[in-house]
């Protein structure tokens, strides 16, 4: 997979490309990255990238050329084209995994209070949110989206980092995690996971992700089918919680 970045400031990735799993994908050619100053698509030569908006009000927009030529100058038969913005679809595990499935993503990070909407309506394919917040810029939408999809793609998670998708993005949440000491500051790791009895953990593990679930994201249970054993576990669940 190929990801290309078009943003004011390309220096904001420098960390996130040399750390951890993202950096390791990058040595690894897992993925290659590229960002690229939409200033160095400005022909003016004051190298303006933004300017007022027509019809007044606060703030600047970016000007529809540079972030064109930026576009036309990586975009190859199938790039997904996608805008981070405030307006976008609210960004989530299933999206992660489509995009992962790709093989050009380029990032347009907006910055000011946005982009000329003729890039929006007729060069991006998708406009993304991360979230119901406003940043100063798309940058840190596009690290999200990064990281996000890059720990999908065969081979980025080393055999040490557990590929969680399955036990707490299985659309439910994780269960709680404990390691070593067995008690710290006198709080004990649950005797079920000292046990050895891996039919037991399995099912004390089921019934802490549908706990929490239950009680911190009901929504998602809605979205999800649930076996008959799971089925079982919830019911005896909102029993004990019944609020
Ligand atoms: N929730 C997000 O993913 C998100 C994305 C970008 C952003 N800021 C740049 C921007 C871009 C476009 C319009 C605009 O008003 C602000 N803020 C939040």
């Amino acid at each position: 997979m190929r990801i290309d970045i078009l943003t004011l400031f390309p220096e904001m990735f420098n960390s996130v490309f040399s750390e951890s799993i993202i950096g390791r994908a990058l040595k690894n050619n897992i993925f290659t990255v590229n960002c690229i100053n939409i200033r160095d698509f400005s022909e003016d030569k004051h190298k303006r990238v933004d300017d007022y908006p027509y019809g007044g009000g606060p703030g600047m927009v970016l000007k529809p050329e540079p972030v064109f030529k930026a576009i036309q100058n990586v975009r190859k038969e199938n790039s997904r084209i996608i805008f981070l913005t405030p307006k976008g679809k609210v960004y989530n595990q299933k999206i992660a995994k489509e995009l992962s499935k790709e093989e050009h993503l380029v990032l347009l990070c907006g910055h000011y209070e946005g982009i000329d909407n003729r890039i929006i309506e007729n060069y991006v394919t998708d406009e993304i949110s991360i979230g119901d917040y406003v940043l100063t810029g798309g940058e840190i939408s596009a690290m999200v989206l990064i990281d996000s999809v890059v720990r999908l793609l065969p081979g980025a998670l080393g055999k040490k980092e557990s590929y969680m998708e399955e036990s707490h993005y299985n659309g439910l949440l994780e269960y709680p995690q404990y390691t070593r000491p067995r008690e710290f500051n006198g709080h004990k790791v649950p005797d079920v996971l000292l046990s050895g009895n891996h039919k037991e953990i399995e099912k004390w593990r089921i019934y802490q992700s549908l706990k929490y679930t239950y009680l911190r994201r009901p929504d998602l249970l809605e979205k999800k089918e649930l076996t008959k054993e799971e089925e079982e576990i919830l019911s005896k669940i909102k029993l004990n919680f019944s609020n």
